[in-house]
């Protein structure tokens, strides 16, 4: 079942800036999302759109059946976000802010007090939030948005301002939510969180989706070719470098380094050609594509 529905969603800004255009996305169930994009995107007006916070222009955007902008408490307990910015009262303590949450979502302050404690910050209970660290902030917005137990979650940079430790939890802890049926989506700038964390990748550029899907997809959408490296242990001679070097794909680096890029270069006939000369193979290397390389090549092509 989809869980969230974007159809022809179009956001103009009243300063006439159009944030969004042509934007259609379904989310099912379980799915964990990572929407990505450079500064500007949109990223943030999609997900105020789909909290309701944000009418679009044009378009239809639908959350568990229902037209965003009409949802009930039903529909508004089922979902958590961590918005820009923690989005707390500065006044309330860590505690009141807790107490104050459970009550609207009318779940036991025990749970409050459990992700507390999860979070590290259950010796800050008594805390004005105002006077909390970025980091701690962002710990009890966290724990605010998995309070009631959502099942949908849209999180708008959940890591920023978190220290090394914290970030490599929420990332663990993000991660283990795949086998428990939640729908999460999250904007992050750290490529390398939301590819370990996210098993689909949704790129925005300029308001509009350039690419979505899994790693595998996203490579063969841009074309991102995949080198290998031959490393051989002794000096490879010259009548075979240059009997290489005729393959367009195949780059010879020094006298021990062969570089195979493209789509018809196979690595197992190129390593068997060159044992079969007598030409011991060190090491074979396969380069591996992340998601920040994907991302670099879009941004790169942009600035072109
Ligand atoms: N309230 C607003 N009024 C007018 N224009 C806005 C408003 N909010 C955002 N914009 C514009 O809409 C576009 C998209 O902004 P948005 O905040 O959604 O991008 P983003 O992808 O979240 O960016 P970032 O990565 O910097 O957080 C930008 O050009 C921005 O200037």
């Amino acid at each position: 079942m989809d869980t969230i529905i974007l159809k022809d969603i179009r956001k103009v800004y009243k300063n006439g800036v159009e944030a969004l255009k042509d934007i259609n996305i379904s989310i099912k169930a379980g799915e964990i999302v990572g929407l990505i994009g450079p500064n500007g995107a949109g990223k943030t007006t999609l997900l105020n759109i789909i909290l309701g916070l944000l009418k679009p222009t044009e378009g239809v955007s639908k959350i568990l059946g229902v037209d965003t902008d009409k949802m009930t408490k039903r529909e508004r307990k089922k979902i958590g976000f961590i918005l820009d910015g923690p989005g707390l009262y500065d006044d309330l303590t860590v505690d009141e802010n807790i107490k104050f949450w459970s009550e609207l979502y009318e779940v036991s302050q025990i749970r409050g007090e459990a992700l507390l404690n999860q979070w590290g910050l259950y010796e800050n209970k008594g805390s004005l939030v105002k006077e909390l660290s970025a980091g701690m902030k962002q710990k009890l917005a966290i724990s605010r948005a998995f309070l009631h137990d959502p099942s949908i979650v849209l999180m708008d940079e959940p890591t920023s301002n978190l220290d090394p430790v914290a970030r490599k939890n929420m990332v663990e802890f993000l991660k283990s939510l795949h086998d428990k049926e939640k729908t999460l989506l999250i904007t992050s700038h750290d490529l390398f969180d939301i590819e370990r964390i996210c098993s689909r990748i949704i790129l925005l550029r300029k308001g509009q989706i350039v690419v979505s899907g899994n790693m595998e997809e996203l490579k063969e959408a841009l074309g991102v070719r995949m080198g290998v490296t031959i490393k051989v242990s002794n000096k490879i001679p010259d009548d075979i470098i240059n009997e290489i070097s005729k393959d367009s794909e195949i780059n010879v680096i020094g006298e021990k380094e062969l570089i195979l890029s493209g789509d018809k270069i196979s690595p197992p006939s190129v390593v068997r050609y060159l044992v079969n000369k007598g030409i011991d193979v060190e090491r074979v290397e396969e380069e591996k594509v992340t998601l920040e390389d994907i991302y670099t090549y879009i941004v790169k092509e942009d600035e072109e």
